[in-house]
């Protein structure tokens, strides 16, 4: 059953008033990864339990203790446990999102203020800011609909519980264990769970996600002098670590997207006719890609290897390196210590264990190899496996349902490249279904500059998250 037209006009009708509450969501800075913002991603905290408490859901702060960070240790953001309704003849959904976004600078290459929500600059409805797309839209998607339903007098079609997070940006430190702790306390009874906090494959196509690829990031450091040096006075005298660490990293993957450490592509599940029958079957093509990334840069020049390369294959990306010199100008410096960042997307059947047992190895060969005074040490910083749900499942054909009433379309189904690790300790620790329904374009530019959420997807996508719950409600197993 879709949700009732009333609720749909109330979410039309007040497109402007959920503009401002994401514009203010946006300008809380809740960035997890940099220590000076910490107090930020509480703030956020604290601000979303508000707004939810003022649409009548009970909503707990749980600690999650401290973390180490870069020989700091910091409290951890805390998770947001609520609900709304306790009716044992509901299904009970669980939604999950967070609440802390990734680093953003104006001098990224930003247009505007990414911590300032610039509504429409161009007169396409475009919303510009950190964690617009990536994950407060969404989250706020569901605060539009509890709203709605609050304003309207309007039962909620199912219970909701709800877990959201500040720390996914960060590897989701403390979570797991908060699950494990109470799966059969505050997650008994959940039926079924919806993630939004992926994006469409491209602009116009909703769909449903199936898949996510896991994630191992690592960190490589490499120190020789025990101060920075001149490189005139000591170029050519001594061994230099941002040297050793290049080469180091230039052995981890080639210019093709090529992973070179042995073992890693031995493990990934052949790939069967019929699965790459249903990349064909999806409506995206080279160019969107090429659109959502601003240049003609693929690997491959066809769809089906362009979507299997982000879905159902690996990938080794480089990051960065933390103490490179990298302003402007002509720095003639030799770093003392510098740490290349990287990370590996895992699929079935890789796990995050043999994938570190087989960097770690790999990378120490290496470095053996470059014959160096300078020291070198790698961690695997935090890593999440791949996950896969059943998209025929009952949780499935409401979103399947509810996209079909708001958009008039059937979704695609599609695997994410990025990664929620929670999703597959949701779906362990409770034994439930988990659906990804995104809210947010492909071009969406999350994780990047100007990322952006489009006002109409906010807006539909808010209805969509309603006729989904009201769909769910109606549904049988
Ligand atoms: C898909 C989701 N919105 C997301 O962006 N996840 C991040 C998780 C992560 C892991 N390490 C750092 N962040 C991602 O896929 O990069
Ligand atoms: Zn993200
Ligand atoms: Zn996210």
């Amino acid at each position: 059953m879709p949700a009732p037209a009333e609720i749909l006009k109330y979410i039309d009708e007040h497109q402007d008033a959920f503009i401002d509450r994401l514009a203010k969501a946006v300008s809380i800075p809740s960035v997890s990864g940099d220590p000076a913002r910490r107090k930020d991603v509480f703030a956020m905290a604290d601000w979303l339990k508000a707004e939810l408490e003022s649409l009548g859901a009970t909503v707990e702060k749980r600690p999650l203790g401290k973390q180490m960070l870069d020989g700091v240790e910091l409290d951890l953001p805390p998770a947001l446990l609520g609900q709304l309704g306790t009716d044992p003849k509901k299904r009970t959904v669980l939604i999950y999102g967070h609440f802390d976004v990734q680093p953003a600078e104006k001098s990224d290459g930003w247009l505007y203020d990414p911590f300032t929500l610039t509504k429409d600059p161009e007169g396409t409805g475009k919303l510009y800011g950190r964690g617009s797309s990536d994950d407060k839209g969404p989250i706020l998607g569901w605060l539009n609909v509890f709203q709605a339903h609050k304003e309207l007098g309007v039962e909620l079609p199912v219970n909701i519980k709800m877990c959201f997070e500040g720390m996914e940006e960060s590897g989701s430190e403390g979570l797991d264990e908060l699950i494990e702790q109470e799966k059969d306390k505050f997650f008994k009874g959940v039926d079924c769970a919806c993630i939004s906090d992926n994006y469409w494959l491209n602009t116009t196509t909703p769909c449903l996600t199936y898949g996510l690829r896991g994630v191992n990031y690592f960190r490589i450091s490499v120190s020789g002098p025990s101060k920075d040096l001149h490189s005139g006075v000591f170029g050519a005298a001594v061994h230099e670590p941002m040297t050793d660490l290049v080469t180091l990293m230039s052995k981890l993957v080639t210019s093709k997207g090529e992973i070179l450490i042995p073992g890693i592509k031995e493990m990934v599940a052949p790939l069967t006719d019929e699965e790459r029958a249903r990349y064909e079957a999806i409506h995206a093509e080279v160019s969107d890609f090429d659109d959502a990334v601003g240049a003609a840069i693929t690997l491959h020049d066809d769809k089906v290897n362009t979507l299997m390369g982000r879905m159902r294959y690996p990938s080794l990306s480089l990051h960065g390196i933390e103490g490179a010199f990298y302003g402007t100008g002509c720095k003639t410096v030799i770093p003392a210590s510098v740490h290349g960042k990287f990370s590996i997307r895992l699929v079935p059947d890789m796990t995050t264990a043999k994938v570190t047992e087989c960097v770690l190895k790999y990378v120490k060969e290496e470095f053996a190899k470059i014959d160096t005074k300078c020291k070198m040490s790698v961690e695997m910083v935090h890593g999440g496996e791949p996950w896969m749900a059943d998209p025929n499942h009952y949780n499935y054909r409401a979103a399947h349902k509810a996209t079909e009433d708001v958009y008039g379309i059937s979704p695609d189904y599609t695997r994410e490249g990025g990664s929620i690790p929670v999703t597959l300790s949701f779906a362990d620790a409770l034994k439930i279904n988990v659906l990804l329904l995104p809210m947010g374009r492909g071009d969406d530019g999350a994780h990047s500059m100007n990322e952006k959420l489009d006002t109409d997807n906010f807006i539909r996508g808010s209805k969509l998250l309603g006729s989904y719950l009201h769909e769910l409600g109606a549904s049988s197993e």
